[in-house]
């Protein structure tokens, strides 16, 4: 999958992912009250909701971009119905051809790991069946736990071809708080840094390794080591727009070549219909209002090149 992720970045000449983290205040009310009509105001209703939304967006964009990330959690809050939005937003996207980034932070014991990874990423056998659950093409993956816990990811990808964004260094306030602690005279991050570059080299793609990172556009001095310590490993990079990081900043996060990142815009994107620069084109064209938000983030990211 990491090849096809590279080779789609270069066709679209598209760094970027948009986030589908569809909160139920994004989505505009004429599409609440289609879901409310059939469904109440309930789960089910709430879970139809963010379906339609996301599926709204992702046709208006789906040919700008080479992936999406859904944020597993903006669908559990909403339990069941939630989950299945979530599952079928997976499924819509690969049959448009987007690589799916599942950003579902898992990492446990190992054996834990094991089931995230079959259900995220691989297959389960139910009887004489081999089923898949959710299919995403990559997952987020927390190393807190180590090497035990993330080596059932990496054993799934290998057998499926898919990959892993592993966080490194995150986007938010206080992510220095262990993050950046000093051991041995290095912070926490490059050591974690290291261990992507080192696992990443068991599953090498093209140019590649399957093994990626997160590191977020908000730490962009950090950004630029961390693109050393791991040149073989892409790097997911969130945090930019809403969360105030700037494609000024982002240079160091690519290698020579031009690829090795892909940023992420969630609510930038989706809720784009929501800002003063997108307003006239209305809630009733919530997607093409992410489209010009799209059109103009990878025109921005360009700019740094
Ligand atoms: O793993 C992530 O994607 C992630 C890591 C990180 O360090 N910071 C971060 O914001 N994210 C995710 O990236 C998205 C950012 O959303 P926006 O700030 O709306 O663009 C959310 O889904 C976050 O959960």
């Amino acid at each position: 999958m990491i090849n096809e992720l590279v080779k789609k970045i270069q066709k679209l000449q598209a760094p970027v992912v948009v986030g589908l983290d569809p909160m139920l205040s994004y989505v505009p009310e004429q599409v609440q009250k289609k879901a409310f009509a059939e469904y109440g105001e309930t789960l089910e209703g709430a879970g139809e909701a963010i379906w339609q939304f996301n599926k709204e967006i992702v046709d208006k964009t789906w040919d700008l971009i080479p992936a999406v990330k859904p944020q597993i959690a903006m669908y559990e809050q909403f339990g069941v119905p939630g989950v299945e939005a979530f599952r079928k937003t997976v499924e819509y996207c690969k049959s448009k051809g987007l690589v799916v980034i599942g950003d579902v932070k898992r990492g446990d014991i190992g054996s834990t790991s094991a089931a995230y990874a079959a259900g995220h990423l691989g297959n389960v056998q139910v009887g004489n069946s081999r089923l898949t659950a959710f299919g995403e093409d990559f997952a987020t993956v927390n190393p807190y736990l180590g090497t035990d816990g993330i080596k059932p990811f990496i054993d799934v990808c290998k057998e499926e071809n898919k990959g892993l964004f592993i966080l490194v260094k995150t986007s938010n306030p206080s992510s220095g708080e262990f993050q950046d602690r000093l051991i041995d005279g290095r912070p926490l991050y490059e050591w974690v840094g290291e261990k992507v570059a080192q696992w990443g080299e068991t599953h090498m793609g093209e140019s590649y390794s399957y093994i990626g990172a997160v590191v977020g556009a908000t730490y962009p001095e950090m950004g630029k080591v961390l693109r050393r310590v791991m040149p073989k490993s892409y790097i997911l990079v969130p945090g930019y727009g809403a969360q105030g990081g700037k494609a000024a900043d982002l240079k160091p996060y690519f290698n020579e070549d031009g690829l090795g990142a892909i940023v992420n815009s969630s609510r930038g994107i989706i809720a784009a219909y929501k800002q003063e620069k997108y307003a006239h084109i209305g809630a009733a064209n919530f997607g093409d209002a992410s489209r010009a938000a799209v059109e103009d983030m990878i025109a921005d990211i360009n700019s740094i090149f």
